[in-house]
Protein backbone atom coordinates (compact mmCIF):
# COMPACT_ATOMS: atom_id res chain seq x y z
CA UNK A 1 0.00 0.00 0.00
CA UNK A 2 1.78 3.17 -0.99
CA UNK A 3 2.08 6.28 1.81
CA UNK A 4 3.08 9.26 2.58
CA UNK A 5 3.53 8.52 5.87
CA UNK A 6 7.03 7.00 6.68
CA UNK A 7 6.65 6.13 10.45
CA UNK A 8 3.35 5.58 12.48
CA UNK A 9 3.38 4.75 16.28
CA UNK A 10 -0.16 3.68 16.72
CA UNK A 11 -0.91 3.52 21.12
CA UNK A 12 2.65 1.83 21.44
CA UNK A 13 3.86 1.61 25.14
CA UNK A 14 6.58 -0.24 26.73
CA UNK A 15 7.53 -0.64 30.22
CA UNK A 16 10.57 -1.85 32.18
CA UNK A 17 9.66 -3.79 35.06
CA UNK A 18 7.76 -1.10 37.34
CA UNK A 19 9.05 1.90 34.98
CA UNK A 20 6.56 2.96 32.34
CA UNK A 21 9.58 4.28 29.50
CA UNK A 22 7.10 5.16 26.49
CA UNK A 23 3.03 5.80 27.54
CA UNK A 24 0.92 5.35 24.36
CA UNK A 25 2.10 6.81 22.12
CA UNK A 26 0.61 7.67 18.62
CA UNK A 27 2.52 10.14 15.70
CA UNK A 28 2.55 10.26 12.04
CA UNK A 29 5.79 11.02 10.61
CA UNK A 30 5.88 12.39 6.52
CA UNK A 31 8.16 11.27 4.47
CA UNK A 32 11.38 13.69 4.17
CA UNK A 33 10.40 15.18 7.38
CA UNK A 34 12.98 15.28 10.45
CA UNK A 35 11.54 15.26 13.50
CA UNK A 36 13.36 15.90 16.52
CA UNK A 37 12.20 14.45 19.89
CA UNK A 38 13.11 16.23 22.47
CA UNK A 39 12.54 15.87 26.26
CA UNK A 40 14.64 15.89 30.07
CA UNK A 41 16.99 12.66 30.39
CA UNK A 42 14.50 9.35 31.17
CA UNK A 43 11.69 10.43 29.20
CA UNK A 44 11.53 7.59 26.84
CA UNK A 45 13.45 9.55 23.79
CA UNK A 46 15.93 6.46 23.62
CA UNK A 47 13.30 3.66 23.80
CA UNK A 48 11.35 5.26 21.29
CA UNK A 49 14.33 5.58 18.79
CA UNK A 50 15.02 1.96 19.69
CA UNK A 51 10.96 0.68 19.37
CA UNK A 52 11.36 1.82 15.64
CA UNK A 53 14.53 0.54 15.10
CA UNK A 54 13.54 -2.60 15.70
CA UNK A 55 16.33 -3.21 18.73
CA UNK A 56 13.48 -3.08 21.05
CA UNK A 57 9.70 -3.93 21.07
CA UNK A 58 6.98 -2.59 21.99
CA UNK A 59 4.39 -3.91 25.24
CA UNK A 60 1.31 -2.82 22.81
CA UNK A 61 0.33 -0.63 20.13
CA UNK A 62 1.70 -0.88 16.43
CA UNK A 63 4.58 0.44 14.83
CA UNK A 64 4.45 0.74 10.65
CA UNK A 65 6.79 2.01 8.27
CA UNK A 66 6.16 2.70 4.96
CA UNK A 67 2.98 1.53 5.32
CA UNK A 68 4.39 -2.27 6.56
CA UNK A 69 3.53 -2.89 10.15
CA UNK A 70 6.97 -3.90 11.73
CA UNK A 71 6.17 -4.56 15.23
CA UNK A 72 2.67 -5.03 17.14
CA UNK A 73 1.17 -8.07 15.80
CA UNK A 74 4.03 -9.06 13.42
CA UNK A 75 7.47 -8.26 13.95
CA UNK A 76 10.28 -7.64 11.10
CA UNK A 77 13.70 -7.79 12.29
CA UNK A 78 15.63 -4.71 12.52
CA UNK A 79 17.97 -5.34 9.60
CA UNK A 80 15.25 -6.11 7.08
CA UNK A 81 13.51 -2.60 8.10
CA UNK A 82 15.40 0.00 5.82
CA UNK A 83 16.31 2.26 8.98
CA UNK A 84 19.40 3.78 9.50
CA UNK A 85 20.77 4.45 13.39
CA UNK A 86 23.39 7.18 13.88
CA UNK A 87 24.32 6.65 17.80
CA UNK A 88 25.56 9.20 20.47
CA UNK A 89 29.09 7.12 21.04
CA UNK A 90 28.88 6.30 17.14
CA UNK A 91 29.95 2.86 17.78
CA UNK A 92 32.49 2.18 14.96
CA UNK A 93 34.25 -0.75 15.20
CA UNK A 94 37.55 -0.31 16.67
CA UNK A 95 39.76 -3.12 14.31
CA UNK A 96 38.22 -2.00 10.92
CA UNK A 97 39.49 0.90 8.73
CA UNK A 98 36.72 3.64 8.01
CA UNK A 99 36.31 1.87 4.78
CA UNK A 100 35.47 -1.16 6.10
CA UNK A 101 33.24 0.43 8.68
CA UNK A 102 30.75 1.73 5.84
CA UNK A 103 30.95 -1.01 3.88
CA UNK A 104 30.03 -3.09 6.50
CA UNK A 105 26.20 -2.49 6.25
CA UNK A 106 26.38 -3.40 2.64
CA UNK A 107 27.39 -6.62 2.81
CA UNK A 108 23.61 -7.91 1.88
CA UNK A 109 23.26 -5.53 -1.20
CA UNK A 110 24.27 -6.62 -4.68
CA UNK A 111 27.97 -5.93 -5.17
CA UNK A 112 28.39 -2.99 -7.68
CA UNK A 113 25.27 -0.94 -6.54
CA UNK A 114 26.75 -1.26 -2.84
CA UNK A 115 29.73 0.15 -4.12
CA UNK A 116 28.60 2.89 -6.27
CA UNK A 117 26.00 3.87 -3.32
CA UNK A 118 28.78 3.67 -0.47
CA UNK A 119 31.21 6.35 -2.68
CA UNK A 120 28.84 8.42 -3.52
CA UNK A 121 27.72 9.39 0.46
CA UNK A 122 31.97 8.89 1.14
CA UNK A 123 31.97 11.85 -1.70
CA UNK A 124 28.93 13.60 -0.04
CA UNK A 125 30.30 13.80 3.19
CA UNK A 126 33.90 14.38 2.12
CA UNK A 127 35.78 11.79 4.44
CA UNK A 128 37.49 10.24 1.05
CA UNK A 129 41.07 11.40 2.59
CA UNK A 130 40.09 9.54 6.24
CA UNK A 131 39.20 6.12 4.41
CA UNK A 132 42.60 3.71 5.53
CA UNK A 133 42.16 5.35 8.97
CA UNK A 134 40.83 3.88 12.07
CA UNK A 135 37.97 4.88 14.12
CA UNK A 136 40.71 5.93 17.06
CA UNK A 137 43.18 8.07 15.16
CA UNK A 138 39.91 10.39 14.60
CA UNK A 139 38.59 13.39 15.84
CA UNK A 140 35.12 13.33 17.41
CA UNK A 141 33.76 15.51 14.24
CA UNK A 142 35.44 12.70 11.77
CA UNK A 143 34.09 9.70 13.37
CA UNK A 144 30.41 11.75 13.43
CA UNK A 145 30.98 11.71 9.48
CA UNK A 146 32.37 8.01 9.56
CA UNK A 147 29.15 7.51 11.32
CA UNK A 148 26.86 9.15 8.82
CA UNK A 149 28.29 7.70 6.00
CA UNK A 150 27.43 3.92 7.58
CA UNK A 151 24.34 4.66 7.97
CA UNK A 152 23.83 6.24 4.82
CA UNK A 153 25.38 3.69 3.03
CA UNK A 154 22.94 1.31 2.62
CA UNK A 155 20.50 4.31 1.17
CA UNK A 156 17.90 3.42 4.20
CA UNK A 157 14.33 5.97 3.81
CA UNK A 158 14.84 6.28 7.58
CA UNK A 159 17.49 7.85 9.44
CA UNK A 160 17.17 7.62 13.42
CA UNK A 161 20.11 9.79 15.19
CA UNK A 162 20.36 9.25 18.83
CA UNK A 163 21.96 12.51 20.23
CA UNK A 164 24.27 12.87 17.15
CA UNK A 165 26.30 16.04 17.98
CA UNK A 166 26.60 15.77 21.58
CA UNK A 167 29.62 14.58 21.74
CA UNK A 168 30.82 17.54 19.46
CA UNK A 169 32.25 20.67 21.83
CA UNK A 170 30.19 23.82 20.71
CA UNK A 171 32.25 25.39 17.87
CA UNK A 172 32.13 22.27 15.74
CA UNK A 173 28.36 21.33 16.47
CA UNK A 174 26.46 23.70 14.83
CA UNK A 175 28.62 23.04 11.39
CA UNK A 176 28.73 19.41 11.47
CA UNK A 177 24.62 19.79 12.43
CA UNK A 178 23.91 22.28 9.60
CA UNK A 179 25.99 20.14 7.09
CA UNK A 180 24.60 16.65 8.13
CA UNK A 181 21.07 18.10 8.14
CA UNK A 182 20.99 19.67 4.44
CA UNK A 183 22.70 15.96 3.15
CA UNK A 184 19.66 13.75 4.60
CA UNK A 185 17.38 16.43 3.23
CA UNK A 186 19.11 16.68 -0.27
CA UNK A 187 18.14 12.55 -0.20
CA UNK A 188 14.83 13.50 0.66
CA UNK A 189 15.87 10.61 4.03
CA UNK A 190 12.76 11.39 6.71
CA UNK A 191 14.68 11.67 9.95
CA UNK A 192 14.45 11.21 13.99
CA UNK A 193 16.77 12.76 15.83
CA UNK A 194 16.95 12.52 19.63
CA UNK A 195 18.13 15.56 21.24
CA UNK A 196 17.90 16.93 25.23
CA UNK A 197 19.17 20.17 23.93
CA UNK A 198 15.78 22.92 23.70
CA UNK A 199 17.93 25.16 21.21
CA UNK A 200 19.38 21.93 19.24
CA UNK A 201 15.57 20.43 19.16
CA UNK A 202 14.15 24.42 17.90
CA UNK A 203 16.82 24.82 15.22
CA UNK A 204 16.70 21.42 13.41
CA UNK A 205 13.33 19.66 13.11
CA UNK A 206 10.82 20.14 10.65
CA UNK A 207 8.52 19.29 13.41
CA UNK A 208 9.74 19.44 17.16
CA UNK A 209 8.23 16.59 20.24
CA UNK A 210 8.64 17.67 23.24
CA UNK A 211 8.54 14.41 25.82
CA UNK A 212 7.72 13.92 29.23
CA UNK A 213 7.44 10.86 31.27
CA UNK A 214 7.15 8.43 28.45
CA UNK A 215 4.75 11.16 26.73
CA UNK A 216 3.84 13.37 24.04
CA UNK A 217 3.41 16.53 25.99
CA UNK A 218 3.68 18.89 22.48
CA UNK A 219 4.46 18.65 19.32
CA UNK A 220 4.56 21.84 16.69
CA UNK A 221 7.30 23.56 14.61
CA UNK A 222 9.53 25.31 16.70
CA UNK A 223 7.92 28.40 16.43
CA UNK A 224 4.57 26.65 17.73
CA UNK A 225 6.26 25.23 20.68
CA UNK A 226 8.44 28.66 21.44
CA UNK A 227 5.48 31.11 21.01
CA UNK A 228 2.46 29.19 21.91
CA UNK A 229 3.48 26.40 24.49
CA UNK A 230 0.00 24.85 26.18
CA UNK A 231 1.60 23.59 29.40
CA UNK A 232 3.97 25.64 31.85
CA UNK A 233 5.85 22.78 31.15
CA UNK A 234 6.22 23.01 27.41
CA UNK A 235 7.29 26.95 28.22
CA UNK A 236 10.26 26.56 30.61
CA UNK A 237 11.51 23.50 28.37
CA UNK A 238 12.59 26.12 26.29
CA UNK A 239 13.13 28.91 27.84
CA UNK A 240 13.27 29.47 32.08
CA UNK A 241 10.60 32.62 32.41
CA UNK A 242 10.04 34.44 35.76
CA UNK A 243 7.27 33.60 37.81
CA UNK A 244 4.58 36.31 38.64
CA UNK A 245 1.43 35.42 40.84
CA UNK A 246 -1.41 36.99 39.50
CA UNK A 247 -5.06 37.11 39.52
CA UNK A 248 -6.70 36.98 35.78
CA UNK A 249 -10.27 37.66 34.93
CA UNK A 250 -10.93 37.22 31.40
CA UNK A 251 -8.29 38.29 28.96
CA UNK A 252 -7.02 40.52 31.55
CA UNK A 253 -4.07 39.54 34.76
CA UNK A 254 -3.52 41.94 37.70
CA UNK A 255 0.11 41.38 38.64
CA UNK A 256 2.02 43.49 41.20
CA UNK A 257 3.76 45.03 37.99
CA UNK A 258 1.07 45.57 36.03
CA UNK A 259 -2.36 44.52 34.36
CA UNK A 260 -1.18 42.28 31.37
CA UNK A 261 -3.67 42.02 28.59
CA UNK A 262 -3.03 38.20 27.52
CA UNK A 263 -2.01 37.37 23.76
CA UNK A 264 -2.13 33.91 24.45
CA UNK A 265 -3.19 32.02 27.54
CA UNK A 266 -4.62 28.41 29.07
CA UNK A 267 -5.62 29.32 32.31
CA UNK A 268 -8.58 29.93 33.98
CA UNK A 269 -9.66 32.89 35.96
CA UNK A 270 -8.77 32.89 39.55
CA UNK A 271 -5.41 32.66 40.76
CA UNK A 272 -2.73 32.23 38.06
CA UNK A 273 1.14 32.91 38.08
CA UNK A 274 2.21 34.95 34.80
CA UNK A 275 5.50 33.87 33.17
CA UNK A 276 7.46 36.38 31.70
CA UNK A 277 10.09 35.35 29.82
CA UNK A 278 13.35 37.57 30.22
CA UNK A 279 13.50 38.55 26.84
CA UNK A 280 10.09 40.50 27.51
CA UNK A 281 11.77 42.59 29.97
CA UNK A 282 13.06 45.76 28.50
CA UNK A 283 15.81 47.56 30.36
CA UNK A 284 16.48 51.63 30.27
CA UNK A 285 18.27 53.76 32.34
CA UNK A 286 15.66 56.43 32.19
CA UNK A 287 12.45 55.04 30.00
CA UNK A 288 10.10 52.63 31.65
CA UNK A 289 7.02 51.74 33.56
CA UNK A 290 8.58 50.08 36.54
CA UNK A 291 11.58 51.22 38.76
CA UNK A 292 13.98 48.51 39.61
CA UNK A 293 17.30 47.91 41.38
CA UNK A 294 19.93 45.64 40.28
CA UNK A 295 21.05 43.19 41.78
CA UNK A 296 23.12 41.16 40.55
CA UNK A 297 24.71 41.12 36.57
CA UNK A 298 25.67 37.59 34.98
CA UNK A 299 27.98 38.30 31.68
CA UNK A 300 27.43 36.10 28.77
CA UNK A 301 29.17 38.01 26.11
CA UNK A 302 26.72 39.13 23.25
CA UNK A 303 24.18 39.34 26.46
CA UNK A 304 24.23 40.48 29.94
CA UNK A 305 21.83 38.73 32.47
CA UNK A 306 20.41 41.20 34.43
CA UNK A 307 19.08 40.18 38.18
CA UNK A 308 16.12 43.10 39.14
CA UNK A 309 14.60 43.77 42.46
CA UNK A 310 11.30 45.13 41.76
CA UNK A 311 8.54 46.19 44.42
CA UNK A 312 6.09 43.56 45.37
CA UNK A 313 7.33 40.47 43.52
CA UNK A 314 9.38 38.54 46.01
CA UNK A 315 11.97 36.96 43.55
CA UNK A 316 14.38 39.07 41.18
CA UNK A 317 13.22 39.57 38.23
CA UNK A 318 15.83 37.89 35.39
CA UNK A 319 16.00 40.34 32.32
CA UNK A 320 18.32 40.40 29.16
CA UNK A 321 20.30 43.30 28.40
CA UNK A 322 21.30 43.76 24.58
CA UNK A 323 22.73 47.37 25.44
CA UNK A 324 25.46 46.96 27.62
CA UNK A 325 24.71 49.19 30.85
CA UNK A 326 27.22 51.75 32.54
CA UNK A 327 29.32 50.06 34.99
CA UNK A 328 28.19 50.32 38.52
CA UNK A 329 24.70 51.39 37.74
CA UNK A 330 22.43 50.47 40.47
CA UNK A 331 18.50 52.26 39.42
CA UNK A 332 16.75 51.09 35.88
CA UNK A 333 13.16 51.27 34.62
CA UNK A 334 11.95 48.59 32.87
CA UNK A 335 9.07 47.67 30.75
CA UNK A 336 7.27 44.59 30.01
CA UNK A 337 6.16 43.18 26.64
CA UNK A 338 2.26 42.51 27.71
CA UNK A 339 2.21 39.89 23.96
CA UNK A 340 4.90 37.80 25.41
CA UNK A 341 3.68 37.17 28.93
CA UNK A 342 2.39 33.49 28.99
CA UNK A 343 -0.35 31.85 31.22
CA UNK A 344 -1.15 28.78 31.82
N1 LIG B 1 16.78 -1.78 29.14
C1 LIG B 1 16.22 -1.13 30.15
N2 LIG B 1 15.98 -1.72 31.34
C2 LIG B 1 15.38 -1.07 32.34
N3 LIG B 1 14.98 0.22 32.27
C3 LIG B 1 15.20 0.88 31.13
C4 LIG B 1 15.82 0.26 30.00
N4 LIG B 1 15.90 1.16 29.00
C5 LIG B 1 15.35 2.29 29.47
N5 LIG B 1 14.93 2.13 30.74
C6 LIG B 1 14.25 3.15 31.58
O1 LIG B 1 13.20 3.71 30.80
C7 LIG B 1 13.11 5.11 30.98
C8 LIG B 1 13.30 5.82 29.65
O2 LIG B 1 14.66 5.63 29.22
P1 LIG B 1 15.23 6.23 27.86
O3 LIG B 1 16.64 5.78 27.71
O4 LIG B 1 14.28 5.90 26.76
O5 LIG B 1 15.15 7.80 28.16
P2 LIG B 1 15.84 9.01 27.37
O6 LIG B 1 14.81 10.07 27.30
O7 LIG B 1 16.43 8.54 26.10
O8 LIG B 1 16.98 9.42 28.40
P3 LIG B 1 18.47 10.00 28.10
O9 LIG B 1 18.28 11.37 27.49
O10 LIG B 1 19.05 10.07 29.47
O11 LIG B 1 19.15 9.03 27.20
C9 LIG B 1 14.16 5.46 32.01
O12 LIG B 1 13.53 5.48 33.28
C10 LIG B 1 15.14 4.31 31.93
O13 LIG B 1 15.80 4.10 33.18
Amino acid sequence: MKTDIAVKLVNVSRSFATTPAVRDISIDIRKGEVVSLVGHSGCGKSTLLRIISGVETVDSGQVFLDGQEVDGRQFVEPEKRGVGFVFQDYALFPHLSVRENILFGLKRHAQTEASANAEDVIRRIGIEHLLERFPHTLSGGEQQRVALARALAPRPGIVLMDEPFSNLDQGLRGQVRAETLSLLKSLDTTVIMVTHDPQEALSTGDRVVLMRAGEIVQAGSGYDLYDRPTSAYAADFFCLSNKVPGIRKGDRIETAIGSFRLNYAAADDGKTTVHIRPQAISISLDQGDIPARVKQRIFHGETEHILLAVEGVEMPLRAIALDRLPEGTDTVRISITAERVLAF
